[in-house]
């Protein structure tokens, strides 16, 4: 069913990243990166038993591949979404970036820093300062108040009581939870409990925030409060984040761009619109198969190249969402400009928009 939402114009291959800051250094770089779990992982490393598919080298040798040859950048300020079903390897992929876990091979840099070389020390200092992680199951301590456990991190850090009392106050109103200040853990519920997970990360000021399922246990319409909080604290604080789910609309909802793993390596990685327009196999497609393109696919993947008939009417930005321009195309009875930037780039009239819907009802 996607034969209609191909692009005739120019296919739009996934894009070096979303947010374009070419030239700056990379929240995180990550290349060739490894992880086989098992006594003997350097030596399978280096032997042709790497090239084994992870149930043959498992059969074989008893070693699990949890993460196979996965390279990526992620540009400061962008929101970075690992997606995959049970086992595919996101937890161990999202621990390696601060080496919770070991890699068996490859390169991991924040900001610069080569991750791999650093001393133990270095490291929990880069933890600490760099990096604050939020988890499905909060991790909060049920015996400090709601104001004591967002502190804490601060306390580790050795910051005086006035000025982490200061901070997590801040946090507190930032994430909506005044007048909980005194309460403990127990006497919230998930949500609040997972606000008070991301006060606490927020509290610490980190470079770079990484979720790993982090609304998981949450009941759907919560999920959804706490989606749109994490979309409003990006705005607000501009983090770069990395966030695990196994929950594509979750994905496609807070990514700017989306990797997607399966058996520890990269299916696919892109732009939301990328990966619903351009499924790289049929385990993504299968994902996307429920998603409502017209909400997700921008101007360019249902443009065509104009004709050279006379154009007036709406110009339209080629990432423009389809549902969001919907409107100003069927009130123009006719085909609209579509451009990147100044230039003209396609034109799409009524029947290009209302492909993408009909194609989405019969999906
Ligand atoms: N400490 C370990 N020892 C051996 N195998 C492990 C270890 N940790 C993870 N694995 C294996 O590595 C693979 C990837 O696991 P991982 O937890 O990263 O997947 P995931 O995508 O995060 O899954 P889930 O969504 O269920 O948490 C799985 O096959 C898992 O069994």
């Amino acid at each position: 069913m996607t034969t209609s939402t191909t692009p005739p114009a120019q296919p739009a291959q996934p894009s070096a990243s979303a947010v374009d800051r070419s030239g700056e250094t990379p929240a995180v770089h990550v290349e060739g990166l490894w992880k086989i779990f098992g006594p003997r992982a350097d030596k399978i490393m280096a032997s042709e038993d790497s090239q084994l598919s992870r149930k043959e080298l498992q059969e074989k040798t008893g070693h699990v591949v949890g993460v196979r040859d996965v390279s990526f950048d992620v540009a400061p300020g962008e929101v970075f979404v690992v997606m995959g079903l049970s086992g595919s390897g996101k937890s161990t992929l999202v621990r390696l970036l601060t080496r919770l876990i070991e890699p068996t091979a490859g390169v991991i840099e924040l900001f610069g820093e080569d991750i791999t070389a650093m001393s133990e020390r270095d490291l929990l200092e880069t933890r600490r300062r760099k990096v604050s992680m939020v988890f499905q199951h909060f991790g909060l301590l049920p015996h400090r108040k709601v104001v004591d456990n967002i502190a804490f991190g601060l306390e580790v850090r050795g910051e005086h009581k006035g000025e982490r009392r200061n901070r997590a106050q801040e946090m507190i109103d930032l994430v909506g939870l005044s007048g909980y200040e005194n309460n403990f853990p127990d006497q919230l519920s998930g949500g609040m409990q997972q606000r008070v997970g991301l006060a606490r990360a927020l509290a610490a000021n980190p470079e770079i925030m990484m979720f790993d399922e982090p609304f998981s246990a949450l009941d759907p319409l919560i999920r959804r409060d706490m989606q749109i909080e994490v979309i409003r604290l990006h705005e607000e604080v501009g983090k770069t984040m990395v966030f695990i789910t196994h929950d594509l609309a979750e994905a496609l909802k807070l990514g700017d761009r989306i990797l997607i793993m399966r058996d520890g390596a990269v299916v696919q990685m892109g732009t939301p619109d990328e990966v619903v327009g351009a499924p790289a196999d049929d385990y993504v497609r299968d994902f996307v198969s429920d998603v409502p393109k017209s909400h997700v696919l921008t101007l360019k993947w249902v443009m065509r190249q104009p004709n050279g008939q006379e154009l007036d009417g709406p110009v339209l930005q080629s990432d423009q969402i389809v549902r969001d321009a919907a409107r100003a195309v069927l009130d123009h009875h006719g085909p609209c400009r579509v451009v990147e930037g100044d230039k003209l780039v396609g034109v799409v009239d009524d029947q290009d928009i209302l492909r993408v819907v009909v194609a989405e009802d019969e999906d």
